[in-house]
């Protein structure tokens, strides 16, 4: 198939609001892909190249966009081979030449459309959240397949480009036996929110009520001694964690999958801030903060698949295989002992609770109502959209951030833009400070004298007291208070909050 099909698939999908024109659309593609076609172009159609991280940045992109084509020639096939080349060319001298090299013979031969595409494909910078749902609704059309069954091959293999060519090329049964595989990550769990412990508890009846540890989450498979561990992206970070592949090792099982929390204590049991694990997942990982893993699930003990077991039968397998790494909590269906642990573990230093109806199986990649959080201070993750300079003490550096809310239907611009919401220069340390500045330009779309706008892809945890109405900003919404908490390196944009998320907070 020529690229150009799934480029103009791709601007029927953004520039409609109708989900089943969506679907339409995209299963009408599917089901016209080779079967060899179908991985490569469900990686371009959700900015998830099959091949992973390309290593090529903004400016690279910039400088290799030079004369398009005037018809489109490119293949899917061509395309997807040139990304390999990109992909596979070693860090090293000469290397980013021979990048732009290869980059400008696959641009020279695509359209200015197509040109378009590839470079949002190369920087990952697709506004694809809500695109991941639409099609696994197309692949269970294009395919014959209930979605059901499409999603759950999805979760569990972690693999959107894997499950369409399944479902489209193998039998029914094929796509129901995809399974856990001890060493592959599932997507995990997530949580919807409750204002309070009494409306969680209310939404979930009995639950086990967990404390909220503010650490970053990991998924850990061990076979035999072989363990690997995962972020919530799926990312494999093995080896910047020893010690909890160690905790791992020495569980009395031959194989397991576990889902936790991992944190660093200071001298006296009490968390450290977030900043100081996230740096253990990041490039430069100190060796400062020693890390230890909480658990609160388990996917797969010794050849048995867990998921679909109820949390209570889960938290039994976790208390018999890892009693001393488990989550505190308490399993309660009186709101007035789930209040408790929320006290509880506020008085420790962490963040809230995570409520879960005790009966419920494990929904792999799924927001659901079966796990609930509660946390009392109201924290929003927003995407930067540009930076100021600052002055005084901050001249010189990248400080004040404007702050974007994620517009998924195209409200208020264009389905899934950033609509902004507000500044601040607040919370931001020196470090943070420094990283920005050298971060921002790499990012750089545009710039006047005093400000630097870069491309929507960084998100930011922010603590704000509220918000009230705005009549500067097109949502209609400003943040009251906002203060910076973290760079959120694990979350991807289109995993932002939303513009509604915020506007409800004015009738609250
Ligand atoms: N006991 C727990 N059970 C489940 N998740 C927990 C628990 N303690 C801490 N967490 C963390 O809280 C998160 C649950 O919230 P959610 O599913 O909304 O993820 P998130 O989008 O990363 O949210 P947040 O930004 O609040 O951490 C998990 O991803 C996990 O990292």
């Amino acid at each position: 198939m020529r690229f150009d099909e799934v480029v103009q698939t791709a601007e029927t999908v953004a520039s409609t609001r109708s989900r089943l024109a969506k679907v339409d659309a995209l299963a009408g593609l599917l089901a016209r892909l080779e079967p060899d076609e179908i991985a490569p172009a469900v990686g371009f159609l959700t900015g998830k190249p099959r091949q992973g991280r390309i290593g090529v940045g903004w400016r690279g992109i910039g400088a290799a966009m030079g004369d398009a084509a005037d018809a489109p020639t490119l293949d899917v096939l061509d395309v997807d081979a040139a990304l390999d080349r990109l992909a596979s060319v070693e860090a090293g001298t000469g290397s980013s030449a021979e990048r732009a090299g290869a980059l400008r013979a696959l641009t020279a031969r695509a359209t200015a459309a197509e040109q378009d595409l590839l470079a949002r494909i190369i920087l990952g910078e697709l506004r694809t959240g809500a695109l991941e749902g639409v099609l696994l609704d197309a692949i269970a059309r294009a395919a014959d397949r209930p979605v059901a069954s499409v999603r759950r091959a999805a979760m569990l293999s972690g693999d959107l480009g894997d499950t369409a060519r399944l479902a489209l090329t193998g039998t029914a049964a094929d796509l129901d036996a995809v399974g856990l595989v001890v060493g592959r990550p599932v997507l995990p769990m997530l949580a919807a929110t409750a204002p309070t412990v009494a409306d969680a508890v209310g939404q979930t009846g009995e639950a086990s009520v967990e404390f909220k540890l503010d650490g970053a989450r990991i998924q850990a498979h061990r076979r035999g001694d072989e363990v690997r561990v995962f972020t919530r992206n799926l990312a494999d970070i093995t080896h910047r964690l020893p010690e909890v592949v160690e905790v791992v090792r020495g569980l009395p099982v031959e194989s397991a999958i576990l889902d936790g929390e991992t944190l660093s204590l200071d001298e006296h049991g009490a968390p450290r801030p977030f900043q100081d694990t996230m740096a253990r997942f990041g490039a430069d990982a100190s060796r400062e903060a020693v890390l230890h893993p909480w658990f609160f699930d388990v996917l797969h003990v010794d050849g048995r698949d867990l998921i679909d077991e109820p949390l209570a039968a889960r938290l039994a397998e976790l208390e018999r295989i890892a009693p001393d790494h488990r989550i505190p909590g308490v399993v309660t269906a009186d709101a007035a002992i789930a209040e408790q642990v929320s006290r509880d573990a506020l008085g420790a230093g962490h963040e809230g609770v995570v409520v879960k109806a005790i009966e419920s199986p494990y929904a792999a990649g799924r927001r659901g109502s079966s796990w609930v959080k509660v946390k009392p201070v109201h924290t929003y993750d927003l995407v930067v959209l540009a930076c100021e300079w600052g002055s005084g003490r901050r001249t010189g550096w990248l400080s004040n951030l404007h702050l974007g809310a994620l517009d998924p239907d195209g409200e208020f611009g264009e389905p899934g833009g950033f609509v902004m919401v507000g500044k601040t220069f607040k919370g931001l340390t020196d470090d943070l400070l420094r990283w920005q500045t050298e971060r921002f330009p790499e990012i750089e779309v545009r710039r006047t004298a005093g400000t630097v706008w870069v491309a929507p892809v960084t998100v930011v945890e922010i603590a704000i007291d509220g918000v009230q109405r705005s009549t500067r900003y097109p949502g209609g919404v400003a943040l009251r208070f906002a203060r910076v908490k973290q760079y959120r390196d694990d979350k991807r944009p289109e995993e932002a909050d939303t513009i509604q998320t915020l506007r409800a907070l004015l009738r609250g």
